[in-house]
């Protein structure tokens, strides 16, 4: 071979491998590159017993009924799927109704919108994001309303990201991120002029716990808006194809227990909310959430060639690999959840703190 054919062959190899790393694997919004994956603020050699953890728990059923267990158990799967979720779906970590004519992010974002539009607060007052991720609805909802917004996660890796994307965004100064449990935050009574939580207190063993506490730092008059992830009145116990599904969505989700729509209204009045509004965002005339991750199927197949061949030339941390097939079933079962109609990861409820009364 001559040294022509030979530069050209390399430099041939060089542009496809650049092509699948880079560009076939780029981040949604430039979050994340294939190459930059991570176990989160897992220490790269400790991320395969950190799976083989994750998954122990689901072997232990009791354990996960130890409430207080809960959290540690969310923190891990955080630290394992952050960079994944970045990489291959984008800083908001939800689903939206598909709108036609509209991308996946302004889907998302009028999803966001709404939630603040919900609760009805005006600029410069300071509202709470109970369990922010890296914080996309969070910038989303800052930029929108021009409120202060507060956001607590569980994960320290998610407080570090968010913190990045907000000073990138140029939102810093209306966005705050904190690390704590939403089940005893560190925050006062009444300090806060509204609240919401998107797709997240499912991760709370007992919802009782993750309400009480919004209401107890909200200030009396103000709203909480929730989209939260329940079965739905098609979902039948005793239908096994139907355990199936739900228990996969649990385990790859990390949740404690999916709770069924009905429920979630009794709990709120329960703490003390007024219940104003409660409706299933994913019922028609709303199209699919779930087309997004049906869609996506072909991308998930090269994203885990790439995840496969990244961990092989020890770029991304043993264990990786687990990791993304475990999200690649969990999108199945999301899927199917979706089709059958029995799950719904955006049941919303919004609710009022009553106003003092004058006695008290
Ligand atoms: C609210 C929660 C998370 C919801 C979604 C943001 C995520 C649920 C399943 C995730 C994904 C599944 C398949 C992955 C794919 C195999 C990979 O190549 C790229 C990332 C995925 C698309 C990933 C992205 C995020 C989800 C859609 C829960 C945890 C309460
Ligand atoms: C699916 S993500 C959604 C994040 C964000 N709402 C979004 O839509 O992008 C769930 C979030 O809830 C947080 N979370 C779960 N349990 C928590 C807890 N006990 N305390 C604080 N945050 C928690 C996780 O850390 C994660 O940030």
């Amino acid at each position: 071979m001559d040294s022509l054919t030979l530069a050209c062959t390399v430099s041939l190899l060089a542009g496809g491998l650049y092509w699948f790393v880079c560009v076939l694997g780029s981040a949604e919004q430039k979050g994340k590159h294939a190459v930059q994956l991570s176990g989160g603020s897992i220490q790269r050699e400790n991320v395969q017993d950190n799976y083989n953890q994750y998954w122990s728990f689901f072997r232990r059923p009791k354990e996960i009924e130890k409430a207080e267990k809960v959290p540690d158990f969310v923190d891990t799967f955080y630290n394992l799927v952050t960079d994944i979720y970045e990489w291959g779906w984008g800083q908001s970590f939800h689903f939206s109704p598909a709108i036609p004519g509209k991308s996946n992010l302004e889907s998302t974002r009028i999803h966001e919108e709404m939630a603040v539009d919900l609760i009805g607060v005006k600029p410069g007052q300071k509202i709470l994001d109970a369990g922010c991720g890296v914080g996309g609805p969070m910038r989303a909802i800052a930029a929108h309303s021009g409120c202060n917004v507060v956001g607590i996660t569980i994960n320290e890796y998610q407080v570090s990201r968010a913190n990045a994307h907000n000073k990138k965004a140029g939102l810093d100064k209306l966005c705050d991120v904190v690390c704590g449990n939403f089940l005893e935050m560190p925050f006062e009574d009444e300090s806060f002029d509204g609240a919401y939580s998107i797709e997240a207190t499912c991760h709370a063993p007992k919802l009782e716990d993750v309400y009480s506490e919004i209401f107890r730092v909200l200030k009396p008059g103000s709203m909480y808006v929730s989209y939260e992830w329940v079965t739905t009145e098609l979902y039948r116990g005793e239908d096994p194809e139907h355990v199936e599904i739900i228990q996969g969505i649990e385990r790859g989700d990390a949740l404690p227990g999916l709770r069924n729509y009905s429920d979630i209204a009794e709990v709120a009045k329960k703490v003390g909310f007024e219940v104003v509004k409660e409706k299933d965002l994913a019922k028609p005339p709303s199209q699919p959430w779930w087309s997004r991750l049906k869609m996506g199927r072909i991308a998930y197949w090269r994203n885990h060639i790439l995840v496969m061949v990244l961990e092989t030339l020890g770029v991304a941390p043993k264990g990786t690999v687990d990791v993304h097939e475990m999200l690649f079933k969990t999108a199945d079962y999301l899927t199917r959840g979706g089709d059958t109609g029995i799950f719904s990861p955006m049941h919303m409820i919004l609710l009022k703190k009553p106003e003092k009364s004058q006695e008290s």
